[in-house]
């Protein structure tokens, strides 16, 4: 039965470049995990999210507590079946959810509880609800039961925050058990403030993980300051351990957070805004819903090799996006995620190649600010 392992094949700067291996598959990182929600990546089969690179997705547990249920997801062999995706699956751990999307949320020691924003019904989340669901969905990498606090914040309110998100990592990890071939994350917390990186890293390092999320982050701090914590926490954590930098990004904040050590990340953009019309491109972001595309007969991307850059013309986008037309989300997720392993693609052969000063220069020369 093969095991969970991380090895590092090259590194430049503090850039490094690997594979995970677990029981259904490798992921070659640094990874970029397409969200898969409610048990789909929207607008797309998983075959397709295949064929855009991926090696990995993202479900989410809030989702999917309330609707099918883990029980039922169980009952129907689990979320690898049930999704039709045979490759890992990293499953989150609820929490950031229920406070950004649940009502009547009430957060204790214990855990949250909260009403359904579905139908209302009540939920309790705890380290040890967290951990059992993630099993019942059968998830490879299982996250920690952490709580995020919204920034700006008080460094006192973050401080505390961040002590009760440690006190449920050890909770986590001792309600994951033993489980061979699977994998418990921990989630490093404090903000923007390094003491309370360091002692959360600390903290999370006493317990020991698989590997390493960098949480708290992506909030509305801004990629400055964003990028002023990457330029130290990542170092707080094992060198041999994955690093999960999560909710991140748009192609710019993936690039600089590859360059600062990240190995791993997920964000909801190339598919989300595939859906609004919008494109990312090597060359910049690019709105298909604007009229000036509506005669173009260029591809949206010519070195692109997805099906939409292959087969389409700006102005098919264009018309379908206007007309409503449900290939318009298809054609322009798939693109957008192809874009995104692409990218990711590129720096792991720049850093395997000791060029990726290089490669970045490239990736920042070609791109234009605004809608190209
Ligand atoms: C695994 C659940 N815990 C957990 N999820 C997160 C998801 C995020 N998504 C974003 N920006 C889109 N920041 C995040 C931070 C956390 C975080 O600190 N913790
Ligand atoms: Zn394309």
């Amino acid at each position: 039965m093969t095991r969970f392992s991380f090895a590092l094949h090259a590194t430049d700067g503090a850039a490094r470049t690997g594979a995970i291996t677990t029981p259904r598959g490798d992921i070659r990182t640094p990874a970029f995990m397409p969200v898969g929600t409610a048990a789909t990546v929207k607008a797309m089969l998983p075959e397709s999210v295949r064929a855009t690179g991926a090696d990995i997705l993202l479900g989410n547990t809030y989702h999917l507590m309330l609707r099918p249920g883990a029980e039922r997801v169980a009952r129907l062999g689990g979320l690898h079946r049930f999704m039709n995706w045979e490759r890992p699956i990293l499953t989150d751990s609820g929490g950031f959810q229920v406070m950004s999307l649940a009502e009547l949320r009430k957060l204790t020691e214990k855990g949250v509880t909260f009403r359904s924003h579905i139908d209302g019904s009540k939920h309790e989340l705890t380290p040890e609800r967290s951990m059992e669901i993630q099993r019942l969905l059968g998830s490879d990498i299982v996250m920690a039961f952490d709580e995020c606090p919204s920034l700006p914040a008080e460094d006192a309110r973050v401080a505390e925050s961040m002590r009760l998100s440690m006190r449920w990592a050890e909770r986590s990890r001792e309600a994951f058990g033993d489980r061979p071939g699977h994998a418990l994350f921990g989630i490093q917390q404090g903000g923007v403030t390094r003491e309370l990186r360091e002692e959360s890293a600390e903290a999370l390092k006493a317990i020991g993980f698989e590997g390493y999320a960098i949480g708290g982050l992506a909030v509305g701090e801004g990629q400055e300051a964003m990028f002023g914590v990457l330029d130290y926490a990542p170092g707080m954590l094992p060198v041999d351990r994955p690093r999960y930098l999560m909710g991140v990004g748009k192609p710019d904040d993936i690039v600089g957070a590859v360059k600062r050590g990240v190995d791993m990340m997920d964000c909801v953009l190339p598919s989300r805004s595939g859906r609004t019309g919008q494109a990312w491109t090597r060359r910049g972001q690019v709105n298909l819903k604007n009229a000036r595309h509506a005669d173009d007969p260029r591809p949206l991307d010519e070195e692109c090799g997805c099906p939409a850059c292959r087969g389409y013309s700006r102005a098919y986008l264009h018309h379908v996006f206007r007309a409503g037309e449900m290939i318009s989300g298809m054609l322009l997720t798939w693109h957008n995620l192809h874009y995104y392993q692409d990218l990711m693609a590129g720096m792991r052969e720049a850093i395997s190649a000791g060029r990726f000063a290089e490669w970045e220069a490239g990736f920042h020369a070609l791109r234009r600010e605004g809608d190209i």
